[in-house]
């Protein structure tokens, strides 16, 4: 992950969003991002990111792609925003799903020179699975498009996949625009003016979650860094309860729970008292090595949750034309899950075997799923499967064994 330093206060006068670009390889969502962050700041509402910025990375500048997803905040008129630009490539997904699993809404970048492709169509698909709601539609590059018949297609098979992946495809906004040009500052008809459309319809139509502001403090471990002098920072996105400088806490998953004391608490570089759901969030950890600490683990009031390796859940396995396999599978399959900001060996096992069973594409089944190691879950949980570069499965947490 990249931190951006951001410029604003963070005060708690506007409501806090989490957003985010996602979307196929190369269709602009972090010319995009450069490009709101360049059309707020003439507001005051942001300080401009370049691209290079965002990317920054020597690989990323070497090959021109997003690999780690980038932290931005922003604000509008009535809100904040945190914004996690994620990579396209089908080899940095795991990125992108952690990214993704932080959003409240999202916004999905598709060139409307290509029209929707597989990561367009994956992201959908993960974005639903990890808990994104709603989302708004960027069809970029209005400019390399000269038949507004092309354009209204794009349009109608965005929303027509939206629709396919549970979204609401028939109200979804869906803005045409150019990001390049607003990021260089022409074409206002395309850039400046569509960016801010956007930025209206994130607004209006992402809505800010209910907070579970009552229930036991729990946040995801994204990222661990070492700040000298000062200790340990782990970061992720507050998902339930409040924490405050002096809460004891326990560190749970990958087998091990150890307890300490949040000394710190900071949120896009400003000191805060507090941690609260839905704030992306840095917690400093008293007496803890950067080694002590993994992506994948939580930071949970102590005795509030407990780490299984073992669950039963209900699976769905995608189609080949979902992207997924194409050839069924047997009982004791081992696919890579991911859960929150973990990924982790696992097996399925059919709930109830029947001898030789094969589970097909599109089958809706139990299982009995075994964690390589133990992390914190919970009835309700979802959760995804993926095997090499392909998501293959979904899935929810039906009851916790062991
Ligand atoms: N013509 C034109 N080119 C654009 C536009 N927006 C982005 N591009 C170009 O498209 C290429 C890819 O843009 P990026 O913003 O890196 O795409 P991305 O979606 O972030 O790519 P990944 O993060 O690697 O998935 C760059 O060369 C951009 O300059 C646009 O509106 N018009
Ligand atoms: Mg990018």
């Amino acid at each position: 992950m990249t931190f951006v330093r951001g410029y604003a206060v963070f005060d708690r006068s506007k409501p806090h969003v989490n957003i985010g670009t996602i979307g196929h390889v190369d269709h602009g969502k972090t010319t995009l991002t450069a490009a709101i962050t360049k059309t707020l700041a003439e507001s005051g509402g942001a300080t401009f990111m370049s691209y290079d910025n965002i990317d920054r990375a020597p690989e990323e500048r070497a090959r021109g792609i997003t690999i780690n997803a980038a932290h931005i905040e922003y604000e509008t008129e009535s809100r904040h925003y945190g914004h996690i630009d994620c990579p396209g490539h089908a080899d940095y997904i795991k990125n992108m799903i952690t990214g993704a699993a932080q959003m409240d809404g999202a916004i999905i970048v598709v060139s409307a020179t290509d029209g929707q492709m597989p990561q367009t169509r994956e992201h959908l698909l993960l974005a639903r699975q990890v808990g994104v709601k709603k989302l708004v539609v960027f069809i970029n590059k209005v400019d390399q498009v000269a038949d507004p018949e092309m354009l209204e297609l794009v349009d109608m098979e965005m929303r027509d996949l939206l629709s396919t992946y549970n979204f609401d495809g028939e109200n979804t906004p869906i803005i045409m625009g150019s990001a390049l040009a607003a990021l260089e500052g022409r074409n206002p008809e395309i850039g400046a003016s569509k960016v801010l459309e956007l930025m209206a319809s994130c607004d209006s139509w992402l809505e800010v979650p209910a907070r579970d502001l009552d229930k036991p403090f729990l946040l995801a471990v994204e990222d661990v860094f070492s700040i000298s002098g000062r200790g340990t920072v782990v970061t992720g996105r507050v998902e339930r309860g409040i924490a405050n400088k002096g809460t004891e806490i326990e560190i749970i998953g990958w087998g091990e729970t150890k307890k300490t004391t949040i000394t710190g608490i900071e949120t896009f570089h400003k000191e805060l008292d507090r941690a609260e759901a839905g704030d992306n969030t840095g917690l400093l950890l008293r007496g803890m090595k950067r080694d002590e600490i993994r992506r994948g683990q939580v930071i949970a009031l102590p005795g509030s949750i407990k780490q299984v390796a073992k669950f039963e859940a209900q699976v769905y396995v995608l189609t080949k034309d979902e992207g997924g396999r194409y050839t069924p599978f047997a009982s004791g399959y081992k696919p890579q899950l991911f859960f929150r900001t973990a990924d982790v060996n696992a097996q399925l096992v059919l709930k109830e075997e029947e001898d030789g069973r094969m589970i097909m594409p599109g089958d809706n089944c139990e299982f009995v799923v075994t964690l390589h190691a133990a992390l914190a879950v919970e009835v309700g949980n979802r959760f995804t499967l993926r095997e090499g570069t392909r998501t293959i499965a979904t899935g929810v947490v039906t009851k916790t064994l062991e």
